[in-house]
């Protein structure tokens, strides 16, 4: 009865704030212009509420649902709420008490846990979220039972209302996302990837000129980024840019922060949203954006097509996409926004990737200076690294996996959702849970902003499962060096599983091969000096929070290696990438 009462008031406890009037958030960014929402908002999170008194628990009953934390979990702040308590019941006292709740989690040897989030609109919704702490769990849900767990959660605002539910990453499992997915595939898969390689060592010289030439190492990061969005632009419409100015650029970014924008306000009133379209008065915004997106993104397709018709388009997912329109099922504006995924999802990736690349660099010297070794002895001083070297540089492979290991940028990857009831190791997971996978360290203070709720995760997590990756808070390279008796641990987790595995990850591998490699072999990464000539090291910890994180804004200096040889070479690489450039559209 006391997790029953529990769960309600975990349920009203979410509904309550804006029933009331008292969500200091919701109105702060919503604005006096927008009270008639959070009044009509506030009708229908009644409604909602009284449903699910009605229907939300009955799926429960009986069922032994995964563990969420421990009974004796004590977080300082809840001193005042009676800790003989059931833990639902702590929980639905602190979310009353604090718009930001503060969960700390050691769930022990656990490797799936729950916890109630109380958020999603689903009617009669008991909402649950499940962690995979380990490889293993994960590995037995979201692939060995891809079928059911690879669906995703409801995204109301971005999923549905911004693009009619045409944005892949968020698309439910069916048939729109199968059509979807084999576009992606067509575009990306290892042996369409290769077709990109020339742009991406092509951009990557520009890339190693653009900051050699550099005087301020705050700008590092532009260059970094105009490399990361030509590759993705590539793989898309065969295009790339010359500058961060270029339209398609700025229109891009543009529709991201707008989503942002969108997803910040309503993510605090997603309960509150109703299903039927025609009560859905606040439509008018994104509807209008939505037409925008549409047109803009239809706008780069058919410049693909005419490219196609003159016959001087180059093989991307576009011309793959348009060739065999009909084949992949996908209308003109699916298609189309297909082909702006990689946009969303392979820029700021590659980029904080390669963030925590520079970082490790800083904390890890000795790591540096190994796979410049190595890069010195296989490649020598005369040339740049290629493509073609890549198997014989071991060392600086396994530096690029350790980094998405010991700081994965996805933290608990994409959520997947599960489309109908199953059971896992004797515990019941009820249809329509959302399902995150741990990939990673949640010890140095994670925040994952859950709307309202701000939960601090201290559990079981895949890249640092000391079974598998010895001393998991080092940053060790050689654990990735293939020995016979030894064999690599695990080398993917970091870009999700199953059906829903992260696409471009061939893409990515190459990006961040080219880049690294010629990086090591073209400078030194070294720390700032202060004022007083005291080296300056960022924090390993200090991240962003959301769903993808990066290291926050950090100085790095890069000194070129050995004189001006090193010089000489960089420049002669790039007059002859930009001659390749200028034969780019
Ligand atoms: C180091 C860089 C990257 C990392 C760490 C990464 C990681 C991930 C992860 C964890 C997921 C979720 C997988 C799941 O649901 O289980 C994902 C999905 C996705 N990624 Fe990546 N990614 C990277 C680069 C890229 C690039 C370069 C592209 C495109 C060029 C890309 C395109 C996508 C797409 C389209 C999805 C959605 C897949 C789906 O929902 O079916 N990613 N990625």
């Amino acid at each position: 009865m006391d997790s029953v009462l529990g769960y309600l008031e975990t349920i009203w406890a979410r509904i309550a704030p804006p029933f009331v009037g008292t969500d200091p958030n919701a109105h702060g960014l919503l604005g006096a212009g927008h009270n008639h929402l959070i009044l009509t908002a506030s009708v229908t999170s009644l409604a909602t509420f009284l449903f699910v008194i009605g229907f939300g628990f009955i799926p429960f009953i009986g069922k032994r649902l995964p563990p969420g934390p421990p009974r004796d979990f004590k977080p300082g702040f809840l001193s005042r709420a009676s800790s003989t308590l059931p833990l639902w019941r702590q929980f639905a006292i602190l979310q009353k008490q604090y718009v930001d709740v503060r969960i700390l989690m050691n769930h022990g040897p656990g490797s799936v846990v729950s916890l109630f989030q109380g958020r999603t609109p689903v009617i009669g919704a008991y909402i649950l979220m499940k962690f995979l702490g380990t490889i293993k769990a994960a590995t037995d849900l979201l692939e060995k039972k891809g079928g059911i767990y690879s669906s995703r959660p409801r995204s109301i605002m971005v999923g549905e209302l911004l693009s009619d539910g045409m944005r892949g990453v968020m698309m439910p499992y069916g048939t729109r996302w199968r059509n979807w997915r084999s576009v992606m595939h067509a575009g990306m898969s290892i042996e369409a990837s290769s077709a990109y390689k020339p742009l991406q060592s092509m951009e990557s010289k520009i890339l190693l000129h653009d900051l050699l030439f550099e005087s301020d190492p705050a700008q590092y990061f532009a260059h970094l980024r105009r490399f990361a969005i030509s590759v993705v632009l590539r793989v898309s419409y065969g295009r790339r840019i010359q500058s961060l100015d270029d339209p398609i650029v700025v229109a891009n970014t543009k529709i991201e922060e707008l989503r942002e924008q969108f997803q910040r306000v309503f993510s605090k009133l997603t309960i509150m949203i109703p299903d039927q379209r025609f009560m859905q008065w606040f439509r008018h915004e994104p509807d209008a954006q939505l037409a925008h997106d549409s047109e803009l993104y239809l706008s780069f397709a058919n410049e693909v097509r005419r490219q196609m018709t003159l016959g001087i388009a180059l093989p991307s997912t576009g011309t793959r996409a348009l060739e065999k329109q009909e084949d992949f099922g996908l209308n003109d504006v699916e298609t189309a926004f297909a082909l702006s995924s990689p946009f969303s999802a392979g820029v700021g990736t590659t980029l904080s990737t390669l963030d925590v690349f520079f970082l490790a660099m800083l904390h890890y010297p000795q790591a540096m200076k190994n796979a410049q070794a190595e890069i010195d002895e296989v490649v020598g001083r005369n040339r740049l690294p290629e493509f073609g070297d890549a198997e014989s540089l071991p060392y600086t492979r396994a530096l690029i996996t350790e980094t998405m290991r010991w700081r994965p940028i996805v933290p608990l990857g994409v959520p997947h959702s599960v489309v109908s009831d199953d059971t896992y190791d004797g515990m019941f997971i009820p249809k329509g849970s959302s399902v995150y996978a741990n990939i990673s360290y949640a010890s140095h203070h994670f925040n994952l902003d859950v709307g309202r709720s701000l939960i601090f995760m201290f559990c079981r997590y895949m890249s640092k499962n000391e079974e598998m990756f010895p001393s998991p808070e080092d940053f060790r390279p050689e654990r990735y060096l293939k020995s016979v008796d030894h064999p690599a641990p695990h080398s993917t987790f970091f870009f999700g599983f199953g059906r829903r595995i992260c696409p471009g990850i061939h893409i990515a591998h190459n990006s961040l091969f080219i880049v690294v490699s010629r990086l090591l072999w073209a400078f030194d990464i070294l720390p700032p000096l202060d004022k007083d000539g005291n080296v300056v090291i960022p924090s390993k910890d200090d991240f962003t929070a959301g769903l993808s994180i990066r290291p926050k804004p950090f100085i790095y200096c890069l000194t070129v290696r050995k004189g001006e040889d090193t010089v000489a070479l960089i420049k002669e690489e790039w007059n002859r990438a930009e001659e390749e450039a200028s034969a780019y559209t």
